[in-house]
C-alpha cells in the first residue's frame, strides 16, 4: 500500500531572484494505491502547479516525485512522454475529445496508441462503455451528446489502460450540477469498482465531498489534511465546508 506515490519536498518557483512566486512550496504527501486523493484552495494556491508536477507536464524546481520506484523527476524527455502514455490518465474541463471519431472509436484510440491486441481491445471497450453508461451513445460524435456523456467518455480513455494515476483538473468545471454529480458517482464507481488511483483538483467542497482524502493547500502549501473515513459523504460536505469558512476559502456550490 504504502510507497505508491511519495512526493518529496517538491517545489515549484516561478520568475527569478529578485521577484519569485513560489507556486509550490516544498510539499510532502503520499497517495495510497486505490485512494481517491482531493486537493482544494483558493485560486492560485498551486493546485494546477501540483497537478501538473505529479502528470510530469512540469518540472519541479527541487524535490522529488516517485511512483512506486521511478522517480519522474531524474527521467529525460523521452522517457517521460513513454511514462506519461503508459502510467497515467488525464481528465481536464474541457473533454479533449477527437470530434471526427464517435465515442466508441475515442475509447479504441486510447488502446490503439497502447498497442493492444484487437480481441482486448473490444472487450476493453465493451467493459468501459457498460461501466461508464455510454452505450447508447456509443455510435455519436462528440458534439452530438451531452457534456457529462462527453467527460464520461474521457473518463473511459483515461482510464481504459489501467493507469497507476488518474489526473483530473476540475473534471466538473464544465457540467451543470446534475452531469456533476453522475461524473462524481462515477469517480467513485471506478475507485471502487476498479481500484482506480485518482487525484483531482478543484475548489469546489461539493466535489471535493466524494473524495477519500483532501488536502488542503495555501500559498503553494499544505496546511491542512481531512479524511473522509466512515463518515457519509454529507457528513464529510460539511467538514469541508467547515474548514473553508475558518481559512476564508472561496465556494460556489453548496448543497
Ligand atoms: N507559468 C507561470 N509563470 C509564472 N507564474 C505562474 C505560472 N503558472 C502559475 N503561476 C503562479 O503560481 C501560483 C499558483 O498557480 P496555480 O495555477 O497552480 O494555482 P491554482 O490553485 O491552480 O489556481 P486556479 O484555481 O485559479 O486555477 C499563482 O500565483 C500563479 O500566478
Amino acid at each position: 500500500m504504502s510507497n505508491y506515490i511519495q512526493v518529496c519536498d517538491a517545489e515549484k518557483y516561478y520568475g527569478n531572484d529578485v521577484n519569485v512566486t513560489k507556486a509550490v512550496d516544498r510539499v510532502s504527501f503520499q497517495v495510497n494505491k486505490g485512494e481517491f486523493v482531493g486537493v482544494m484552495g483558493a485560486s492560485g494556491s498551486g493546485k494546477t502547479t501540483l497537478l501538473n508536477m505529479l502528470a510530469t507536464i512540469d518540472h519541479v524546481t527541487a524535490g522529488h516525485i516517485f511512483y512506486e520506484n521511478t522517480d519522474i523527476t531524474e527521467l529525460s524527455e523521452d522517457a517521460l512522454a513513454d511514462f506519461r502514455r503508459d502510467n497515467l490518465g488525464f481528465v481536464f474541463q474541457s473533454y479533449n475529445l477527437l470530434d471526427t471519431l464517435t465515442i466508441e472509436e475515442n475509447i479504441i484510440l486510447a488502446l490503439t496508441v497502447h498497442g493492444s491486441k484487437k480481441k482486448e481491445i473490444q472487450k476493453k471497450t465493451e467493459k468501459m462503455l457498460k461501466l461508464l453508461g455510454l452505450n447508447e451513445v456509443r455510435g455519436q460524435f462528440p458534439y452530438q451528446v451531452s457534456g457529462g456523456q462527453a467527460q464520461r467518455c474521457a473518463c473511459a480513455r483515461a482510464l481504459v489502460n489501467d493507469p497507476k494515476l488518474l489526473l483530473a483538473d476540475e473534471p466538473t468545471g464544465a457540467l451543470d450540477s446534475k452531469s456533476a454529480q453522475i461524473l462524481l458517482e462515477t469517480f467513485t464507481k471506478l475507485n471502487d469498482q476498479m481500484k482506480a488511483t485518482i487525484l483531482m483538483v478543484t475548489h469546489d467542497a461539493f466535489s471535493a465531498s466524494y473524495c477519500t482524502r483532501i488536502l488542503f493547500l495555501r500559498d503553494g502549501k499544505i496546511f491542512h489534511e481531512l479524511v473522509r473515513g466512515s463518515k457519509s459523504r454529507r457528513e464529510f460536505l460539511q467538514e469541508i465546508l467547515d474548514v473553508l469558512s475558518l481559512t476564508g476559502g472561496e465556494l460556489d456550490h453548496d448543497e
